[in-house]
């Protein structure tokens, strides 16, 4: 039977121009390189065709819209098709960091949470998310985050970057050249920070380490480098989902986004206990955000439309569902996990698609819609047309509303929702 692709393309007249990727074995092994890798600045863009464990569904290329899932037989409505527990790299927004469980995401509308950890800073809803959290983390994950909570707190309280916050979202993506060369740039100073931490130091390797130390932190980009390395170092299967997915070749919504990626690189590699340094890498990070642009869920509350936006992650398992304005399969977040259910019959054969979009977006006009889809409004781009994903970026979001773009959205609390 042939495959129904892009019903919301046409539901929504959107002149969509997604390059098909062919599937090809991994080739990014998990083991740490054997040397610092801070001359290497590529990222693995191959990706494979995962098989679910499932006679429901199965995952095929399509000709112009990469995988996509396909029900293998008829599917009653209302049917689990299936349950996303791989949570991977995630980001938990700093603004949010003490009113929602680190754990399982719980938010009782702005409430600060009971438990807290003090060197991670984090919070908990109950002892039994504390104990996960805490059991998942190991030592390893929860001295990575001390390091980076006191990184973000700074030695007189709360630093941000100020023109991180303010950068206006209409700048040009830096190119891939550009992501390169970003990276190249920092190698050096990474070099000296390695050989710093090391030991075997000259005074000039010391004064790079407190240079990176002095820099402004952007806590949120720096979280996200914590979550990836920790994934990478810890979980080679999760590592693997990540590699697997789409990947955006230029991540970066801005320079000065760019920038905090690696300045962020260069604080880790002062602070990171020694263990993570080998996957403490530009390549680590290129690919984590890469994989991340496309493919991350926003982690919203579960009330009000889930007009809360507090973080996103990267749940490899679910990201294989293209989207459509029309969907016949919804998802519902429990907890740290998504559950996928068919929205009505469908027969052998259909596509199977959810909506990229929640909140009010559910209910803009299609120009609207159109609009948060795109991932660029410049035809030449090789984003131009490609639908995005919620959190896009919860970096682009923030700045967005701080422009004030969407009026009487300002502040965090009223990010507009994205999917
Ligand atoms: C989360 S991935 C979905 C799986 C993806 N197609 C793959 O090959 O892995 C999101 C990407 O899929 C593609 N995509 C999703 N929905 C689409 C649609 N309705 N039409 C065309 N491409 C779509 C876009 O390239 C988007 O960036």
């Amino acid at each position: 039977m042939a495959p129904s692709i892009l019903p919301t393309t046409h539901l929504l007249g959107l002149d969509l121009t997604v390059s098909v990727r062919q599937p090809t074995p991994l080739d990014f092994p998990i083991s740490a390189p054997a040397s610092p890798a801070d001359s290497q600045v590529s990222m693995s863009t191959t990706t494979t065709t995962s098989t679910p464990a499932t006679s429901l569904y199965a995952i095929r290329q399509t000709p112009n819209a990469g995988r996509a899932v396909f029900a293998t037989r008829r599917i009653e409505a209302n049917t689990l098709l299936s349950t996303a527990n791989d949570l991977s790299i995630n980001v938990l927004l700093r603004d949010y960091r003490k009113e929602v469980c680190a754990q399982c995401f719980f938010y009782d509308r702005g409430t600060t949470l009971p438990l807290r950890n003090s060197s991670t800073n984090l919070v908990f809803c109950s002892p039994s998310c504390q104990q996960e959290w805490l059991a998942q983390a190991g030592d390893i994950g929860v001295q990575a985050w001390t390091a980076a909570e006191k990184l973000s707190k700074g030695k007189s309280g709360e630093q941000r970057d100020g023109d991180y916050d303010m950068v206006d979202p209409h700048l040009p993506r830096p190119t891939t050249q550009d992501i390169a060369a970003a990276w190249e740039s920092a190698s050096s100073l990474a070099t000296q920070i390695r050989l710093a931490r090391a030991g075997t130091s000259p005074k000039s390797t010391r004064k790079a380490l407190a240079a990176a130390l002095r820099e402004a932190v952007v806590p949120d980009v720096l979280a996200f480098c914590v979550s990836a390395i920790l994934v990478a170092y810890q979980s080679p299967e999760r590592w693997r989902g990540i590699l697997d997915l789409v990947p955006d070749e230029r991540p970066y919504h801005s320079f000065v986004d760019l920038a905090a990626f690696t300045r962020s690189y260069l604080q880790l590699l002062a602070v990171l206990p020694d263990k993570l340094l080998p996957l403490t890498t530009p390549e680590t990070l290129i690919t984590a955000s890469s994989r991340d642009s496309h493919n991350s869920f926003g982690i919203r509350s579960l009330e009000d439309e889930g007009s809360e936006f507090f973080g996103y992650g990267c749940w490899g398992s679910a990201s294989f569902f293209n989207h459509s304005c029309g969907p016949n399969v919804r998802k519902e977040r429990v907890g740290r996990e998504w559950r996928f259910l068919v929205d009505r019959m469908v027969e052998e054969g259909e596509e199977l698609c959810i909506s990229y979009l929640s909140g009010e977006e559910r209910t803009m006009g299609s120009v609207g819609r159109r609009e948060r889809l795109r991932g660029s409004e410049d035809p030449a781009s090789p984003q131009y047309g490609r639908p995005q994903r919620a959190k896009l970026s919860q970096r682009r979001l923030i700045r967005v509303t701080s422009l004030g773009l969407f009026p009487g959205l300002e502040g965090r609390k009223m990010v507009p929702p994205l999917e």
